[in-house]
């Protein structure tokens, strides 16, 4: 018989605190956070989230996997996806550490090497050490540059093939997430291809900021993060599969034994609502962006150009390539060691400047990013950046 027994089960928690959720940051403020600047919606993909805001909103014409829903045209998305990163499968994923995740679960086996650079990024070790892998590092440029060199590849393949090591996969972090530099994928791809190694590019800053083309870059597969860099409400992301050695995209989807049509390393279905959703939704503005890399590239050597002439120091490579930068920042430091505000100084006058994502006491080095800003907005954070030092140098009496 049913138990239609009325229980009180959390009753006695205060759930008020959560109705009202507010962002800490204002919408309206410019976010310079560099893993902010790709994950922004546009109009478009955020009048449709109120029609999918539901659970599973997106599974209503499931016909057994997420992959092959037609009604939304997540099928014919994935489609598109594939030919707009040169791949020939893409699936989606929850982020790009799901999708590495994948790679390494599947084409790898327990105990094989990861060769990955320097500058990998800690889901790149977090997703090896979940696959059971041994992690090898191809070291990359010393302070300042943090270039990625393509041959310390080649060196590490070698040396672990003497000592007699399963090499299982080579990950490359297209840009790293500290200093912006892009990597020589091209390169290191050739290298994966000439010793007969499976090649892994880590795009969650590159693919949907900058023009990424797997078959042109060597990659055998491109993990992408959907709320980085492709306009995706997090989490979600892609996973984009070139066919080109069918033994590694079968392992990669496998189905499973008793549910024939789920794919395991999906666990049947990834991502089921609304971050899928915008993905679709934000792609023209995407491809869009995309073409027009070549002004992002403009405007943040001119940041540099002008921030340098400030004091800043631009750490990473030159010329700049992508808009994640890293500045060290002596003056602000020595405005610190004056104002009464300390370190905060510099978060507190840009917050009064509608301007955020600089992290809070920051005053040694930080990072930002302006991808997306109008020239205009741009303008205007520089404009803030320098009246800021120019204030901090009178008031405390600074030459
Ligand atoms: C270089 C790099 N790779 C991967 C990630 C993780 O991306 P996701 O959140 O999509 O897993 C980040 C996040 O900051 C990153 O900077």
């Amino acid at each position: 018989m049913e138990n239609t027994e009325k229980t009180t089960i959390g009753t006695d928690i205060n759930t008020d605190k959560y109705k009202n959720i507010k962002r800490h940051l204002e919408r309206e403020m410019i976010n310079l956070n560099p893993i902010q600047r790709g994950g922004i919606l546009p109009t478009e993909s955020k009048k449709v989230i109120y029609e999918y805001w539901d659970g599973y909103s997106v599974c209503d014409y499931c016909a057994g996997r997420l992959d092959q829903v037609e009604t939304p045209p997540i099928h014919e998305y994935l489609e598109d996806a594939s030919k707009f990163f040169g791949a020939d499968i893409t699936r989606p994923t929850h982020g790009a550490r799901e999708s590495k995740y994948v790679i390494m679960n599947s084409v790898c086996k327990p105990g094989d090497y990861v060769i990955m650079d320097g500058n990998a990024h800690y889901t790149s070790f977090v997703a090896a050490e979940r696959a059971k892998l041994n992690i090898d590092i191809a070291l990359v440029e010393d302070y300042p540059t943090y270039r990625v060199i393509p041959e310390k590849y080649k060196e590490r393949i070698e040396t672990l093939e003497d000592e007699g090591k399963p090499i299982g996969l080579l990950l490359l972090t297209h840009v790293d997430g500290n200093y912006g530099n892009v990597a020589d994928a091209k390169k290191v791809g050739k290298i994966a291809k000439d010793k007969g190694y499976p090649f892994l590019l880590n795009c969650a800053y590159s693919a949907g900021r900058m023009p990424v083309n797997a078959e042109a870059l060597n990659a055998d597969f491109l993990a992408i993060s959907g709320h980085k860099s492709m306009s995706g409400s997090g989490p979600c992301g892609l996973l984009a599969i070139s066919n080109k050695n069918e033994e590694y995209s079968k392992q990669i989807l496998k189905t499973s034994k008793k549910n024939i049509v789920k794919e395991l390393e999906m666990l049947g279905c990834t991502s089921r609502g609304i971050p899928i959703l915008t993905l679709m939704t934000s792609f023209a503005h995407v491809i869009e962006r995309v073409n027009n890399w070549d002004k992002e590239v403009k405007r943040v050597r001119w940041i540099i150009d002008e921030l340098e002439a400030v004091g800043f120091k631009h750490i990473g490579e030159k010329p700049k390539n992508h808009d994640l930068t890293k500045f060290e920042t002596p003056i602000l430091d020595e405005i610190a060691e004056h104002d009464k505000r300390k370190g905060y100084f510099f978060y507190e006058e840009l917050k009064k400047r509608g301007i955020g994502g600089i992290r809070r006491g920051a005053t040694k080095e930080f990072k930002m990013s302006a991808f997306g800003l109008t020239d205009e907005q741009t303008k205007y954070v520089v404009d803030s950046f320098k009246e800021i030092i120019e204030n901090g140098r009178k008031e405390n009496n600074l030459n």
